[in-house]
């Protein structure tokens, strides 16, 4: 029986005309296979309409796995109170013949797929199936990735509304020449609270052969919102293979002056500022996750993956995040998780004001000094918690840039992470090679509460990207070199470091001050200050700073401040060097010659530097030099 026959059979009327009206027999196959497996009791499929968004919207209130709070279109949704965080140990990429690639999580991709299957059988039984249609990137562009999801949890089916670009129409237009991805998910089986119980049980696998991620047993979205952080290991494989870049990266225009507009990236670990960054006040944001990079006639153009925000909520305030807060506090369409409730308001940690001492959060009933199976105390919110919202309702977002099909061009791109010892707060590398790869391929960060398991250890993190590589990172490296070099100018590379910290443990920045290194580095991109070289790249004089911190934060800052935090700390940055070399020498496989050569070099001026200044160097004494 051909696939549309099948589905005539498993599909009210009405739903079935909305799949048999997008003119694709792959589509058909897939549905038909997956509704038959799944055995849901129901089956919505959404097109683009308001209705049926707002279908799936009432759904989730219906089914409990969202729940109404004060302010209209404002609901709550909590994920187990052991699936907070994505599973990293329980991702696994399937490669044919289980193949072991350094640094990936692999499984042989049949015993995979049987596994999984096996798992997903039946599993909807009694549940309703939404079966949604979106695209990666603007509708119609040299972005577009159109993509369908499978799932029987209406909270993911709404967060990707709030999220991603509709689909229907697209998958409509493009019919059988569609190449899309895949997404199955089930929450499977709900506890009283509608949670994910059989965790043990948990897994997300992601098909590299057929472009499909399945995810089963669990409801955090970083686990299950196929179009976010599944569909990104597909898009960096597609990436690599067609020479452009898929990134762990906000897009924003920092405004610079006379009206000057210049796009930055910025690729920071999950939990290390991207968006707190990408909301600074006076820029604009365009997005503050996931970019894709493709060069366009020699000149690098980026566009927002997303439309939408699932942003950390834990430390918003109205002082440092006044338009977040602001947002988080009107009556638009917002999806909070894992948040303490009381009287049907949302509240969090350090959100500036009084918490109440009980109510409801992530762990059930909550009482302060509440106490987990572990003994840990409960704090009122998870570190994890977020918010979900469309970007649409921020007043600082470039809506021309976000919807642009041709994107915007990079001016400039940031890597950063949590590095209490080593880098400084801003600086500009030498060229491409020299940023690609002791920024980028040299980047490392402290775990965060993002991910299962313990936090605050120094983690090698090349990109921000590595717990979403799907291809051997040698490759991967190889791809961003070769990129820079069908660049006609490329975006000029910096790394940030907002979280230097002082013998005491002190941070040695206020939150703020990255809105500075913004400035300055937009001035850089245009050749308009003249910069420091030291033996790690450029870094700003004292006299530019001291004029942007004024101008933009109405602050004084003093020499001394200056000179610590931009001191070059040698033997930490020798360290390092050693770290990453070893690491590229001993763990990854096919590494491009020039990685070794360019931290030789770096090596070799650091060492130099050293004979004639000492072990740890003032800015002032490289000034004069
Ligand atoms: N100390 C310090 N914390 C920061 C800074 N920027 C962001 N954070 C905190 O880091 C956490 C994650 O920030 P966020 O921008 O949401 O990270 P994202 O996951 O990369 O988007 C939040 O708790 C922020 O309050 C900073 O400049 N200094
Ligand atoms: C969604 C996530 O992204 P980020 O913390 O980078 O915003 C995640 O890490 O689960
Ligand atoms: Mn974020």
């Amino acid at each position: 029986m051909d696939a549309l026959e099948k589905l005539r059979e498993l599909l009210p009327e009405e739903q079935f005309e909305k799949v048999k009206a997008i003119d694709n027999p792959e589509l058909h196959a897939f549905l038909a296979e997956w509704i038959e497996w799944l055995e849901p009791s129901k089956v919505f499929v959404c097109t683009d309409s308001e209705e049926d968004e707002q279908y799936v919207r009432w759904k989730a209130l219906y089914y409990g796995e969202e729940k109404m709070l004060e302010t209209p279109n404002h609901t709550v949704h909590y994920d187990n109170y052991y699936d907070q965080a994505r599973d990293k140990a329980n991702t696994k990429l399937l490669v044919p013949g289980g193949k072991e690639i350094p640094f990936l999580n692999t499984k042989d991709r049949d015993e995979g797929l049987k596994e999984i299957r096996e798992l997903m059988k039946g599993v909807m039984k009694g549940k309703e199936l939404f079966i949604c249609f979106f695209v990666l990137g603007p509708k119609n562009s040299i972005f577009t990735i159109p993509a369908v999801q499978l799932t029987d949890s209406a909270y993911v089916a709404h967060s990707e509304f709030i999220l991603y670009r509709k689909g229907y129409e697209e998958f409509k237009r493009l019919g059988r020449n569609a190449k899309f991805f895949r997404f199955v998910h089930s929450a499977g089986e709900l506890d009283e609270r509608k949670t994910s119980k059989n965790l043990d049980k948990r897994r997300i696998y992601i098909d590299l052969v057929d472009d499909t991620v399945y995810s089963v047993n669990t409801q955090y979205g970083g686990n299950t919102i196929g179009l976010k952080k599944l569909a990104f290991r597909l898009t960096i494989q597609k990436a690599v293979k067609e020479g452009w870049l898929s990134e762990h990266m906000f897009l924003m225009r920092v405004n610079g002056p006379n009206g000057r507009k210049t796009y930055f990236t910025g690729a920071y670990p999950s939990m290390c500022g991207k968006t707190s960054t990408a909301m600074i006040p006076w820029e604009n944001i365009v997005g503050d996750d996931l970019t894709f990079i493709l060069p366009v006639n020699g000149v690098a153009r980026g566009a927002n993956v997303e439309k939408g925000v699932f942003g950390i909520i834990q430390g918003v305030n109205p002082e440092d995040d006044p338009i977040i807060w602001k947002v988080l506090h009107s009556p638009v369409e917002i999806i909070f998780s894992n948040v303490l409730v009381k009287d049907g308001k949302p509240y969090w940690n350090e959100m500036g004001v009084e918490i109440p001492e009980e109510g409801e959060n992530h762990s059930g009933k909550w009482w302060k000094g509440k106490k987990d199976k572990e003994g840990n105390e409960i704090p009122p919110s998870h570190k994890n918690a977020r918010f979900t919202v469309s970007l649409e309702h921020f007043p600082n977002v470039d809506l021309e840039a976000l919807e642009n099909p041709c994107g915007v061009e990079v001016g400039g791109m940031i890597f950063g992470g949590r590095d209490k010892d080593t880098w400084p707060p801003v600086r500009e590398a030498f060229d491409w090679k020299h940023g690609v790869i002791t920024m980028g391929a040299s980047l490392e960060s402290e775990t965060t509460a993002a991910t299962l398991g313990k936090e605050g250890v120094r983690a090698f993190n090349p990109m921000a990207i590595l717990d979403f590589m799907s291809v051997p990172l040698g490759e991967y490296i190889e791809n961003y070199l070769r990129f820079g070099e069908k660049l006609r100018k490329a975006p000029k590379i910096f790394a940030v470091n907002y979280f230097l910290r002082d013998e005491n443990g002190n941070w040695l920045n206020h939150k703020l001050d990255k809105a500075v290194w913004l400035k300055w580095m937009e001035l850089r991109v245009h050749g308009d200050v003249d910069a420091i070289e030291t033996p790690i790249g450029y870094i700003p004089k004292y006299e530019d700073l001291a004029r942007l911190f004024k101008e933009v934060l109405n602050k004084d800052y003093s020499r001394e401040a200056y000179e610590k935090q931009f001191t070059i700390r040698v033997p930490e940055l020798l360290a390092k060097i050693e770290r990453i070399e070893k690491i590229y020498r001993e763990k990854v496989k096919e590494v491009p010659e020039e990685l070794f050569r360019v931290l030789e070099e770096e090596r070799k001026r650091l060492l130099e530097a050293r004979e004639k200044y000492g072990d740890y160097i003032s800015p002032f004494v490289l000034e004069r030099a």
